[in-house]
């Protein structure tokens, strides 16, 4: 059976109910995660778009009149709008369940639930929240993006611009949340093809079975669940892009499939054998280090060589400090909107604790915790505690920056004694290429005097 790709949330107290409803819509839906406890899943939904939560409406023995649902019920949709809720509740409790469908939630079941009921009703509540996600979408087709006064930053967007009036295939790479996918639609809307589709695939998301019936379409009948000829993914783009993000995780005997629509620029629907022509510009990237995996043999060669004609490398947040403030500046300003916050300064130790911390998740992480301080302040002004950050994990973040950098910096002052200076013999011993040992001695100012 075809999954639904979704994120669903069940927050109970009950354990068994939690099990009993995760095997069953584990059967339909891709993603199914549980949770006992309220306060968790409003920081996790602060972190990840999730589709649906299913919400209890009582947690305590002795607090059964749903108010504590309908109270956690508002939470959720004050962190994630987009996310429906449908309520579950029982006989007796079913004013409280109609009092939050008034307020927003999109349907309440009773429990003990009929089980094709509740797999219709959530399918229905993903289509929702689907709708509103592709609202959302088109309605910030637009939205500003911010480039960046780093030099880094600044090459990849001037390169951006030069291959976007091309065709050529570009791998965009980056750590996560880099700012991958907005470099891709920002190549998309630079170019001829910006006013056809631009498909986003999440290769990485795709299971085996998924794989080529999301891409290639299938004929009616093809599989069980096929009910009518459908096009895939690589069809949908026509006319314009298609990004293939996280390509890097495509296993070896799917990536075969990938370079032959690649190559031929053609697709075979499942269950087919007619080829269509596709006419698509296509962009790749991953987070992975993909010269590793082909020299690994875990990425094909012929395939890497096939998405590489440019490659755009996008820096980690860490290495682009002069950009943070200006990022927090940016995202403050549009979630001031969102959220209706009359917000507009940070205290300056705030500033300076926020441009120290390292950003392992980078630009993703920085707009999360941005959002989430202007839910949570109580003031105009932000602090740090709004952001979820203490000044004991800026103060590692730190330490532990330094410490790699000062023990990088010492292997390269050893190894250059010990070569005496040859900088071949150096930059093999350490592992790196010639050109990445002279920016790390530019970097850590070491001079090459033996
Ligand atoms: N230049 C930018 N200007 C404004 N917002 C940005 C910019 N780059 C990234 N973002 C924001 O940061 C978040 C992460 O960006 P994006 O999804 O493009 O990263 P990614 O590298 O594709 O992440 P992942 O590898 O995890 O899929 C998004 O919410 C996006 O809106």
């Amino acid at each position: 059976m075809r999954k639904t790709i979704a994120n669903i949330l069940i927050l109970d107290d009950n354990s068994e109910i939690l099990i009993a409803a995760k095997m069953l819509l584990k059967r339909h839906f891709e993603t199914v995660n549980t949770h006992t406890n309220p306060k968790k899943v409003i920081e996790y939904l602060s972190q990840n778009t999730v589709d649906v939560v299913l919400l209890d409406m009582n947690f305590r023995l002795g607090f059964e009149d749903g108010k504590e649902g309908i109270f956690w019920f508002k939470e959720i949709k004050r962190i994630s709008p987009y996310t429906q809720v449908i309520l579950m509740t029982s006989f007796g409790n079913v004013e409280t369940a109609v009092e939050g469908i008034k307020l927003g939630a999109i349907d309440y079941i009773l429990k003990p639930w009929n089980n094709e009921a509740l797999v219709e009703t959530v399918k229905t509540a993903v289509k929702q929240t689907r709708k509103k996600l592709t609202t959302l979408e088109e309605s910030t087709a637009d939205q500003q993006v911010y480039l960046g006064i780093a030099p880094s930053i600044q090459k990849v967007y001037t390169m951006a611009n030069r291959v976007a009036v091309t065709d050529v295939n570009t791998l965009i790479l980056g750590e996560n949340g880099t700012g991958k996918y907005v470099l891709a639609k920002y190549i998309h809307d630079h170019s001829p093809r910006k006013d056809q589709p631009f498909i986003h695939v999440d290769l990485g998301s795709l299971n085996e079975n998924l794989f080529e019936s999301e891409l290639f379409g299938y004929a009616k009948g093809a599989f069980t669940d096929a009910k009518q000829d459908t096009e895939g993914r690589f069809e949908a783009a026509n006319g314009g892009t298609i990004f293939l993000d996280e390509i890097g995780n495509v296993p070896l005997h799917l990536q075969a499939k990938l370079l032959q629509v690649i190559q031929s620029k053609s697709v075979i629907r499942l269950g087919e054998s007619k080829q269509r022509a596709v006419d698509i510009r296509i962009i790749t990237a991953t987070n992975t280090d993909i010269e590793k995996e082909v020299n690994d043999k875990m990425f094909r060669e012929d395939l890497y060589y096939r998405i590489n004609t440019v490659v755009l490398n996008l820096p980690p947040l860490r290495e682009r400090k002069e950009d943070i403030i200006p990022l927090v500046n940016f995202f403050i300003e549009q979630y001031a909107t969102k959220y209706n916050r009359n917000i507009s300064s940070i205290n300056k130790d705030t500033f300076e604790a926020l441009q120290q911390y390292d950003w392992k998740g980078n630009i993703r992480e920085l707009e999360n915790r941005i959002e989430r301080a202007m839910i949570l302040a109580e003031t105009d002004q932000l602090v740090l505690s709004n952001f979820g950050i203490s000044a004991i994990m800026v103060e590692q973040s730190d330490t532990e920056e330094n410490t790699l950098q000062d023990m990088e910096r010492l292997s390269i002052i050893k190894a250059l004694e010990k070569n005496q200076g040859n900088i071949s013999q150096t930059a093999d011993e350490l592992g790196l290429s010639r050109a990445a040992l002279y920016r790390r001695l530019e970097k850590y100012n070491i001079k090459n005097d033996y």
